[in-house]
């Protein structure tokens, strides 16, 4: 533990999506701002957390919270680290979004809670991914769930939370025997790969990690990545069996687990493929993976667990 909380006040800033998650959450957002006493810049526009937490930090913004979804969170801490303010400024969560896996990692469940934790809560540094030079938080998928991500719309979102990723995924399943990657993984004790092999789906975590059951969230303090492959065997009617397995949390032989602190993805084909960071679309045909260790300094609930295993 560092410290309890003293900075969340005229200090602080709330970046807050209108539109993520069910979109009816800001009059709860700003009620329970006011009664705390902190800012609240609204987004309006994809992209638009990014400005706002960075024009936060240039103010002078010790705390800047995320009140959206896993993007929205995504989108302030670039802005806080476009600013140069990772070393000074706490991160808050407030959990508005879809799925809000993230928020619930970290042991935060609601807004009124999340306001208190932004006054009394601990804070603890976690680890920042990178995906080349992009930050990430929560996650990397890539392949299967990536391009499903990314056709899954905002309406389908809205009605079905988050069963619409897994409802997409199986309708666009037939594109998944396209994708195929190369993986390189690395652990911390030596510069050449401890693994090297081929995927056609990628689910790399750091706040979170993708298990068949039980906790999803990762340890984020201990510099390595979780890596779920979906490996590049079998025919094209098993590999949608194995999707359609994960998805469902089932065990399947066509997936494996690791954890390490770096990996190194090439696509195969000429083609870019999507790759889903924190949920926010990027098409590479080659990604660099690497944490910065306990880069991020940020207010956690009570049910946060430092060391899930
Ligand atoms: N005012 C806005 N209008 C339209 N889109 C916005 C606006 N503000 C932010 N966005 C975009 O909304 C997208 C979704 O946000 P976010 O991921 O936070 O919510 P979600 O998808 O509902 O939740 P989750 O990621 O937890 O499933 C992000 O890509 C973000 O860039």
């Amino acid at each position: 533990m560092l410290s309890s909380g003293t900075d969340a006040s005229a200090d602080t800033v709330v970046v807050c999506n209108p539109v993520s998650g069910s979109g009816d959450h800001l009059p709860a957002v700003r009620e329970a701002a006011a009664d705390h006493g902190v800012r609240v810049r609204e987004t309006d526009h994809a992209g638009h957390g990014v400005d706002l937490a960075r024009e936060a930090v240039a103010g002078g913004a010790t705390f800047v919270a995320a009140a959206g979804g896993d993007g929205t969170l995504n989108e302030v801490v670039r802005g806080i680290a476009d600013a140069g303010g990772l070393d000074r400024v706490t991160v808050g969560v407030v959990p508005c979004g879809t799925g809000n896996n993230f928020a619930r990692n970290i042991g935060i469940n609601g807004i009124e809670q999340a306001f208190e934790v932004f006054e009394r809560g601990e804070r603890r540094r976690i680890d920042l991914a990178v995906a080349d030079d992009r930050p990430f938080i929560n996650s990397c998928v890539g392949g299967l769930t990536a391009e499903a991500s990314a056709e899954t719309s905002p309406e389908l979102k809205r009605r079905l939370g988050a069963a619409a990723y897994l409802l997409s995924t199986l309708r666009t399943v037939r594109s998944f025997d396209s994708i195929r990657v190369a993986v390189k993984m690395y652990d911390d004790r030596s510069s050449d790969p401890v693994w090297t092999g081929d995927a056609v789906g990628v689910l790399i975590g750091n706040g979170r990690r993708f298990p068949p059951s039980g906790s999803e969230q990762a340890n984020m303090e201990d510099g390595r990545f979780d890596v779920t492959l979906v490996r590049a065997s079998g025919s094209v009617g098993l590999l949608k069996t194995a999707a359609a397995e994960r998805l469902l949390k089932r065990e399947t032989a066509w997936t494996a687990r690791y954890t390490v602190s770096a990996l190194d993805i090439t696509v195969a084909d000429e083609e870019p493929v999507a790759f889903s960071l924190d949920g926010e679309i990027i098409r590479r045909r080659e990604l660099s993976l690497r944490i910065q260790p306990k880069a991020l300094r940020i207010a956690v609930g009570d049910g946060y667990e430092p060391h899930p295993e």
